[in-house]
């Protein structure tokens, strides 16, 4: 066979492309499916969040910016044929991240740092999302095919392996695994199965999985012409009965499709990995020929589906947030729809640490707390006219932990995503106080609530830092009430099937 010569600056370029492309556009196989479990929603609420985020994925396609503000962790599948000599003084896996850091630092569009460099201890940003999880392949031929994903921590983090018993039921697993799982995976996603070969295959095995094509509805149709195809059917029809529904609150559709991919195994294993994908679902594959850098063609922005994703602000209340109190809360139930005005703060993982940090050596903070309301978010950074970017919620049960500390210093309510730990919800109603949740995934629509933004603390946290938010009419559900009563509790039991 030929040896083809691949240049490693087009392969930095390809990265690049790709991943500025992945970031803006929604897969035409999730937006089908997607679009087709908002048409079939008879839960209100998930109805409501499955529009918001297909509304949202049309005004990032639009605007050529982010999905979701957490642009993910880049992973890369790569495989090279064994014909290909890469030209150049770096590794496949430099070039890769070369190509990252170009994405991440694009000024027309920059997304996202969310890479911390040591993950045990001082855990600072690396500021240009580098480095990526890059896997490489050989394969006979003169052609190298790259996988480019970049995947959002809060679906990462649901990620769950097991090693059952060659007799059990792989089947149960997942079910019960995804049943336990929450809301913070941002559903409706998929799930990616890997059964088979050692632990680390498997785990591979479920992550590649989630990049094979949606056809959950075609193989329904025809039918399942085997036992991997009959388990797939079987799962996505079980997982989609547990009722969690888009965002947790209850609704039909958990799942869009089950991915499922195999190995052999030893004869004394059943290694089971589950991966979540999150309503960001980001991955392309490209190949490069060497014949220069390989380009994704532009999708047709007219094939996004025009569905009513515009927030219906008819019944919904007005709560200035500015001169909100523990008496004005009292009314408010789960599941009611709140359009926020006012200033809100920004806090995430790190600041909360900070703030610990700092009231366990009795340092007073460089802001109060006392009345405010706290939103979970690590925002893109703008670009143009704009205040701030996408800005959807992060997944609140990472600030369990900080609740009491929180409630301690006066917060009258949180913003986030997904339910909290049950020790959070009774310190929040014990505290009369109150946590509502932003649509994941509706990262643009959510930021066009906001009409300006100011850095207040902790500038050296990057996107973690905290910045002070005005709002105008922000849509957010209330999850859990001054009694403790949560959405999350509520919504999937009336919706379990
Ligand atoms: O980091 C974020 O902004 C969100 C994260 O992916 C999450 O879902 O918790």
């Amino acid at each position: 066979m030929e040896t083809v010569t691949i240049r490693g600056q087009d392969i930095a370029e390809t990265v690049r492309a790709a991943l500025q492309y992945i970031a803006v556009y929604h897969t035409p196989d999730y937006l089908k499916q997607l679009t087709f479990a908002y048409e079939k929603e008879e839960s209100e609420a998930a109805r409501s969040a499955i529009g918001q985020i297909l509304e949202s994925s049309r005004l990032a396609a639009l605007g050529n910016r982010p999905m979701c503000q957490d642009t993910g962790m880049v992973t890369v599948f790569a495989k090279i044929g064994q014909s290909v000599v890469v030209e150049g003084d770096k590794t496949l896996s430099e070039y890769v991240n070369d190509g990252v850091r170009q994405a991440y630092l694009d000024e027309g569009n920059p997304l996202r740092a969310s890479m911390v460099g040591d993950p045990i201890f001082e855990r600072k940003n690396t500021r240009d999302n580098t480095p990526a999880v890059t896997h490489v392949e050989t394969c006979v031929g003169n052609t190298l095919e790259l996988l480019v994903a970049a995947k959002g921590g809060g679906s990462e983090n649901k990620a769950r392996y097991t090693m059952l018993n060659p007799a059990a039921s792989v089947a149960d697993w997942v079910v019960e695994t995804v049943a336990g799982l929450g809301a913070g995976w941002c559903p409706p996603g998929l799930i990616g199965v890997g059964v088979g070969g050692s632990a680390e295959k498997a785990m591979l095995l479920a992550k590649r999985a989630l990049m094979d094509e949606i056809d959950i509805g075609e193989l329904q149709k025809r039918g399942p012409s085997s036992k991997e195809e009959e388990l797939r059917l079987e799962l996505y029809e079980r997982i989609n009965a547990l009722g969690i529904g888009a965002q947790g609150l209850g609704g039909l559709t958990t799942v869009v499709d089950v991915k499922l991919a195999t190995y052999p195994t030893h004869a004394a294993s059943k290694p089971v990995a589950l991966m979540p994908q999150c309503a960001a679902n980001r991955h392309a594959k490209v190949t490069l020929r060497g014949d220069g850098p390989a380009y994704l063609d532009p999708p047709d922005l007219e094939s996004w589906p025009k569905i009513d994703g515009s927030i219906g602000t008819e019944g919904m209340l007005r709560v200035e947030v500015d001169t909100l109190t523990h008496e004005a809360m009292q009314n408010w139930k789960p599941g009611d729809r709140l359009l926020l005005s006012g200033k809100i703060l920004t806090g995430r993982d790190a600041a909360h640490k900070r703030i610990a940090d700092m009231l366990a050596k009795g340092e007073p903070l460089p802001f109060s707390i006392k009345n405010r309301v706290i939103y979970y978010v690590g925002p893109v950074d703008p670009v143009g006219d704009e205040v701030v970017g996408p800005a959807g919620p992060t997944t609140s049960t990472r600030m369990d932990g900080y609740t009491q500390m929180m409630l301690d210093q006066g917060v009258l309510s949180m913003i986030g995503k997904a339910e909290r730990g049950a020790d959070s919800v009774h310190r929040i109603a014990k505290a009369g106080a109150t946590y509502l949740i932003a649509v994941g995934g509706a990262a643009v629509l959510v930021a066009k609530a906001i009409t300006s933004a100011r850095l207040v603390a902790f500038e050296d946290l990057g996107m973690e830092a905290v910045r002070e938010f005005e709002v105008k009419n922000m849509p957010v559900t209330v999850a859990v009430d001054v009694s403790g009563q949560s959405i999350h509790k509520l919504g999937p039991a009336r919706w379990r099937r």
